[in-house]
């Protein structure tokens, strides 16, 4: 059971910056819940659209309001022409992030938010066309194909894989990609949460709010630790390799990203689940080199650092051993926050004060301007 850290200094640390009724993170008897509900009994109880629908809608869904939310959003996942046409001039060393944001931010002048009665339909439209926006630019410039943007996957997990891998994913691909959608999906006042929630305190769109999240997301300190991650763990062919390289890091006072959080003191509750479903792919694909590696890095980190992995780390094998090029592991992420950001602006504006706080000042005293002539 993780303790609650304490908290002080900078990064507005330990201090309380607005109410939310959507999610508790690092407080005792569940490490993270959504509305109540342990993370860990939903990843494994439900699926992500019923989370989705759990953090947008304010409950879990009947099973008709389930299957009516699931056939709505398969009916919204294709792009509008003009979107596809954007994608196709974004360069293939373009990071997929920057995609994502110029996907969203181009949808929001092409399907606009007109008025805030119209949120939870253009999050809906949001969250079954990002899938898409990632894998059609992917493909194209990758392999030089026009993707349908259309599947019959049931789930949006599924529609994703089947996107990128052109083919029907198996069981157990669908299973993790949904586990791995919900344990995702919301986290407090995190960085990109916090910077949608100041966007939608402007009263801003919802399209500038998820844009705007979405660039917090990027950066290796938030969402970009499990790519880079993948690229710390590939680079060793043994335990003992990673542990030897690793300490001379550590010595070096290196950031060693997928391990640590600003609010978890002694464990990531997400971390226990994605690592068992990590351990069952690399089981699946015969792996005995990136799995052991991971644990070995895992296993230093706790008695050098007392640092323990936070959600990203056992993405990035989870990820690879499913076949996702290691660029989109972020992406991804958005396809799944999206609903955190979406909730937690509707929460905004349904109480909203702009976000607004002061600084304190550590510039020069206060002194005469000099014309530019006499300077
Ligand atoms: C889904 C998510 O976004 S989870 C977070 C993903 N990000 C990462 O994995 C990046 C790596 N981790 C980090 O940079 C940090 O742990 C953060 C950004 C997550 C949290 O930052 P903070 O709240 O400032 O960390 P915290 O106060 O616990 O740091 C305490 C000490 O541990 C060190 N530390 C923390 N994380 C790490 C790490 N991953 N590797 C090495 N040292 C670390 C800090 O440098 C600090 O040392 P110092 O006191 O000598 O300066
Ligand atoms: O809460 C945080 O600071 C980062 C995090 O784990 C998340 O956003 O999932």
């Amino acid at each position: 059971m993780a303790e609650a850290k304490v908290l002080s200094g900078a990064g507005l640390r330990g201090q309380v910056a607005g109410q939310t009724a959507l999610s508790t993170v690092g407080q005792a008897g569940a490490g993270l819940t959504y509305r109540g509900y342990d993370v860990r009994d939903l990843a494994a109880g439900a699926e992500f659209e019923e989370v989705a629908y759990l953090l947008l809608y304010g409950d879990l869904p009947s099973a008709a309001q389930l299957a009516e939310y699931k056939g709505r959003l398969k009916t919204l996942r294709d792009l509008p022409q003009a979107l596809k046409e954007v994608l196709e001039r974004i360069p293939a060393d373009a990071h997929p992030m920057d995609v994502m944001r110029t996907g969203c931010s181009v949808l929001g002048t092409l399907e606009p938010e007109l008025t805030f009665e119209q949120q939870r339909d253009k999050t809906d439209r949001l969250l079954a066309l990002f899938p898409a926006v990632m894998c059609y630019w992917y493909r194209f410039t990758h392999h030089g194909v026009r993707i349908d943007c259309t599947s019959d996957e049931d789930t949006i997990g599924g529609h994703f894989l089947h996107l990128l891998h052109g083919k029907k994913p198996s069981e157990l691909h669908v299973k993790v990609m949904n586990v791995s959608l919900i344990l995702y999906a919301e986290h407090e006042f995190n960085a990109s949460t916090f910077t949608a929630r100041v966007c939608a305190s402007t009263l801003s769109d919802l399209y500038s709010c998820i844009t705007a999240a979405i660039g917090s997301l990027r950066g290796p300190l938030h969402g970009g630790a499990n790519e880079a991650a993948m690229e710390l763990i590939e680079r060793f062919q043994s335990p003992q390799e990673a542990v030897a390289e690793l300490l001379q890091m550590l010595e070096r006072k290196d950031k060693i990203m997928g391990f640590g959080h600003a609010i978890y003191k002694e464990s990531d509750p997400r971390n226990e689940v994605i690592k068992g479903w990590s351990k069952q792919l690399a089981d699946e694909v015969g792996d005995t080199v990136l799995y052991p590696v991971s644990e070995a890095i895992d296993k230093t980190m706790w008695e050098q650092k007392k640092l323990f992995p936070n959600a990203d780390f056992y993405h990035a094998s989870a990820y690879h051993f499913m076949g996702i090029p290691t660029k989109l592991f972020t992406p991804i992420f958005v396809c799944s926050r999206l609903t955190g950001w979406a909730a937690h602006v509707f929460e905004q504006r349904a109480n909203n004060r702009i976000i607004r706080p002061s600084a304190e000042y550590t510039g020069v005293e206060q002194r005469k301007f000099v014309p530019i002539e006499q300077r």
